[in-house]
């Protein structure tokens, strides 16, 4: 495989395979910035080698043939290249800094074009917003970019010239003054000097490679530090069947975020979400709801305590597996454009109902597996992602505010109609919800407040199997 696709699925994979906090960490600025520039940037200098070993074998091959003309000269000629590569030093770290500047520049210049590209809308609509962002951020880092990168290269190449230099000071010495005080034969001085001629083809191959090879060194350690910030799982990649069942037990869970000045703790979290019963996880904003989602999800991986589906423990050899479990949709959630995976004629004909109930019957169709659009307003994309998750069929749901969007129609027709049907289907559902008017269509409401649960109502039948109510049970902090 060709080296530049080899090292970008390389990437790909440790994308696919790390934490999702730690690719929050990251961003996703700097890994474009390493997938589209590091990469060729190492492939482009591990190019030069094959010259740069050429170049080296007919360095060493002239040198030998000048020992054996003059050994005195070979000396001069030796001395002369080592003091050109030991004075190209100092040129060269002060290239590499400017070439280090520019690259650090790149990981801003994405950042800014990502903000150009998303908030597009709001910089046309403020003129002098949009002048400070070009000025103060796109166009800056565009701009260092560029001049880091030329100091740099004008550094190394005036270096480069500068060894020419060396090279035909080393020639005219040889001819003009080495000859005086050193008696050779005119045969012998025209193929001294001929090969004198011929080294500094090679050294100064070698010396131009040298930029190339700084940036890619610089790319490289890019590349590196996104791999060391980015671990692999350790968990089985290999999917393995588990025992059913009815229970998903969190036990003493706690995870964390930041560092000891913004951190903002989960946990300890003990819950049990029952199939057959839909939970709503309540709270105010920021009071750790789609945290804890994420961690229930398998995403964040939990500091301390436990989750087990049933009896079958979350661990190494079956996380994996676990997450086959679960369909989510989360308020920064991704539309596919097309339905992944193999479905049979009959799931798809199923997809089509789940479109027409969900109102999107004369909007979207699909062909191939393709989506014939996903230009749609929000609350229409949320629906369209609904009905994936429907055609998932998975275990446990996980919504995380879907109903934001929604106008009251499909608000009304998610929570009186949708949830209780997949509730009636055996599933387990968790709601994060804002929406308090439907608080009681859920068999158990978690309210959490500062990354705890402040309190768990459950819904409780009366004996005649009635009325329902909501008896709460606060938990002690
Ligand atoms: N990626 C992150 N890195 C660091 N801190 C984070 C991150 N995501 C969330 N937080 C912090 O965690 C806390 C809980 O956030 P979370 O999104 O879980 O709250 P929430 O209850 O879902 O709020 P909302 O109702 O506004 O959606 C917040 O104080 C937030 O600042």
């Amino acid at each position: 495989m060709d080296m530049t696709t080899q090292q970008r699925v390389d990437i790909y994979n440790r994308i696919i395979k790390a934490p999702i906090s730690s690719l929050d960490n990251v961003g996703s600025a700097k890994l474009m910035a390493t997938i589209t520039t590091d990469v060729s940037r190492v492939v482009q200098g591990a190019k030069t080698f094959p010259d740069l070993v050429i170049s080296s074998v007919s360095l060493i091959f002239i040198l030998g043939y000048l020992f054996y003309l003059n050994t005195t000269v070979f000396v001069y000629a030796t001395l002369a290249i080592i003091f050109g590569s030991i004075s190209y030093v100092l040129p060269m770290y002060i290239g590499s800094l400017y070439f280090k500047k520019g690259r650090n520049n790149i990981d801003r210049l994405h950042v800014a074009i990502r903000s150009l590209l998303y908030g597009t809308k709001e910089l046309k609509m403020n003129h002098d917003k949009q002048k400070y962002f070009f000025d103060k951020f796109l166009l800056k880092h565009e701009y260092e970019v560029l001049n880091n990168d030329k100091k740099g290269s004008v550094i190394i190449t005036s270096a480069i010239n500068y060894g020419d230099l060396i090279s035909f000071l080393v020639i005219g010495f040889v001819a003009f003054v080495f000859i005086s005080y050193n008696p050779i034969t005119n045969e012998r001085l025209s193929a001294v000097i001929m090969a004198l001629l011929f080294i500094a083809s090679p050294v100064s191959k070698l010396l131009n490679a040298l930029p190339q090879i700084s940036m890619a060194n610089i790319s490289l350690k890019a590349i590196n530090d996104i791999f060391d910030n980015l671990p692999e799982e350790q968990a089985s990649q290999e999917i393995i069947s588990l025992k059913s069942w009815d229970t998903l037990k969190l036990r003493n869970l706690e995870y964390s975020y930041g560092s000891s000045v913004d951190r903002f703790a989960l946990g300890p979290i003990d819950l049990d979400i029952h199939k057959n019963e839909i939970t709503f996880i309540v709270g105010g904003n920021g009071s750790g709801k789609s945290t804890l989602s994420k961690v229930i999800s398998l995403h964040y991986p939990y500091e301390k305590g436990s989750i087990s589906f049933g009896s079958n423990q979350v661990n190494d050899e079956n996380l994996n597996s676990c997450r086959q479990f679960i369909s989510a949709i989360f308020t920064d959630f991704y539309l596919f454009d097309t339905l992944l995976g193999n479905y049979s004629d009959d799931q798809l004909k199923k997809f089509e109902g789940y479109l027409n109930q969900l109102g999107l019957g004369d909007k979207v169709s699909i062909k191939d597996k393709v989506f014939s659009t996903i230009s749609l307003s929000d609350g229409q994309k949320k629906r369209l992602a609904l009905a994936v998750t429907f055609l998932e069929n998975r275990e446990l749901y996980i919504f995380d505010e879907w109903a934001a969007d929604q106008d009251p129609h499909f608000k009304e027709l998610f929570y009186t109609q949708i949830l209780p049907a997949i509730k009636n289907e055996g599933k387990a559902i968790i709601v994060i919800s804002h929406d308090d008017r439907y608080f009681d269509i859920a068999d158990r409401v978690v309210t959490m407040e500062e990354g705890k649960i402040k309190s768990i109502s459950t819904k409780t039948k009366s004996a005649m199997q009635t009325d329902e109510s909501l008896c709460t049970l606060t938990v002690e902090a």
